[in-house]
């Protein structure tokens, strides 16, 4: 890593600085070079730790998320980067944002000691590369003028947020629910005494804050999604000029607006729900004003449980979507794909695909790693495909599948899987059977 950066006349970045990107957090040799260090790391620490403090350290690991979410709900982030670069007292803290300085010099001493915030003197804490990531779009003053729009701008920060608040609130129902999951549709319903999907829920009256910070989160998609990934599973000729591509529960059509940049001689159509379609008119608005009046982009309302209004298109895709269901919707879903689809069709997923931690010799893209590492790499690696297949659970009862698990849902619905493209987001191209 180090080779590499001085390659680009960088040194590598300090734990103790905020984050910058470069090129190279893209580059993909150097992502699976980080993943290698961070397996080897974390199998290293779990064997030579005491067995007694790795359970002291997890059993305990929802003070994690609950303490992220309170310094992000406090803007701590943010007021300390106001602060500026030697770090802020947590009086001057506790002057900005209301809270007692003894329960903030504990969550951040929590946090610091675990990389998030530095503790540059006594009681008085600075950003570092990972807590500079919490701070949002906003200045303080603009956050608390429209709390309501307070994570536009900001993806991660309201990925953050919202694991402290709706997954977190949910996930104590864990247990019962996998131990009686007939009684409700997820932990969230029990959680939150509601038979909606969340996405519904949201909607509802005094939720408005949250649908803004889920749209929020979704829009930064986009700069996360590299358009090549989506020619990576289609042949080079399979698309032609005025081809139509529909992003189907696209939300404000963040992924569809990257395509549309990266080929823009395509036609486009974003189908979602009313209130998220409402929001990409907006944002399209934005983004590239002329793609709707002309034409190209189309943004539908669409409900994928009814029939696809749009046949024969070239490609169907669906980002993050399907493993928001369990197995019999997502079927659903994708047989309301295959009755529209034409012969020349194809399906493409992107989602997390979950990787057994032991060796899998049936996988299509079977990985050596360096022995003794886990088969997934373990947090280097399914880290956080992990960790977000329990977060479907815990909210819809959705699930991150495997690639025998995607082969066998496009086989029932009339989809064959012809190729997997591993990465953070695999995809996955399904051709008509
Ligand atoms: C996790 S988001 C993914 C959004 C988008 N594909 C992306 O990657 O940015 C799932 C989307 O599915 C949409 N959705 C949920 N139920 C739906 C339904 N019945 N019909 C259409 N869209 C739906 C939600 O509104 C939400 O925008």
């Amino acid at each position: 890593l180090e080779s590499a950066y001085s390659k680009d006349g960088l040194a590598f970045p300090s734990l103790d600085d905020p984050f910058r990107p470069t090129p190279l957090d893209q580059d993909a040799a150097l992502a699976e070079t980080r993943r290698l260090i961070v397996a080897a790391a974390a199998q290293l620490i779990a064997t030579v730790r005491s067995p007694v403090e790795v359970l002291q350290e997890y059993a305990p690991g929802m003070y994690m998320t609950a303490t992220l979410g309170f310094v992000e709900e406090t803007n701590v982030a943010d007021i300390i980067k106001e602060g500026g670069a030697q770090g802020l007292h947590v009086k001057a803290i506790s002057l900005r944002n209301g809270v007692d300085e003894s329960y903030l010099a504990r969550v951040l001493r929590f946090l610091a000691t675990r990389h998030v915030f530095k503790e540059v003197t006594p009681n008085v804490f600075s950003n570092n590369r990972i807590s500079s990531l919490l701070v949002k779009a906003k200045s303080v003053q603009a956050i608390n003028e429209d709390p309501v729009a307070k994570y536009d701008g900001a993806p991660l920060a309201s990925f953050v947020a919202s694991s402290a608040d709706v997954a977190l609130k949910s996930v104590h129902l864990f247990s019962p629910f996998l131990q009686n999951p007939g009684n409700a549709a997820a932990p969230f319903n029990i959680a939150f005494k509601t038979e909606a999907k969340m996405w519904d829920w949201y909607e509802e009256p005094g939720n408005e804050w949250r649908a803004r910070r889920f749209t929020a989160a979704m829009k930064g998609g986009g700069d996360r999604f590299p358009p090549q990934l989506f020619t990576s599973g289609i042949r080079g000729d399979a698309l032609s000029p005025d081809d139509v591509v529909v992003d189907v529960g696209g939300s404000i059509g963040s992924v569809a607006l990257a395509l549309y940049k990266a080929f823009p001689n395509l036609r486009y159509v974003v189908q979602d729900l009313g209130k998220q379609i409402d929001e990409a008119g907006k944002f399209w608005e934005a983004n590239a004003p002329d793609a709707v009046s002309s034409g190209r982009v189309l943004l539908q309302v669409h409900d994928f449980f009814t029939p696809q209004p749009v046949k024969n298109a070239a490609v169907y895709f669906l980002r993050v979507v399907i493993h928001d269901w369990p197995d019999h919707d997502a079927k659903k879903i994708l047989s309301n794909l295959r009755d529209a689809a034409a012969p020349s069709s194809k399906l493409i997923l992107f989602d997390s695909l979950a990787v057994y931690s032991c060796e899998d010799p049936s996988s299509s893209v079977p990985k050596k790693v360096p022995y003794p590492l886990l088969g997934n790499l373990g947090i280097g690696g399914a880290g956080f495909a992990t960790g977000l297949d329990l977060q479907m659970l815990t909210l819809f009862n959705g699930k991150e599948r495997t690639e025998d698990e995607f082969r066998e849902l496009g086989r029932v619905t009339g989809w064959k899987l012809d190729s997997v493209t591993p990465g953070p987001l695999a995809t996955m191209v399904f051709s008509v059977i």
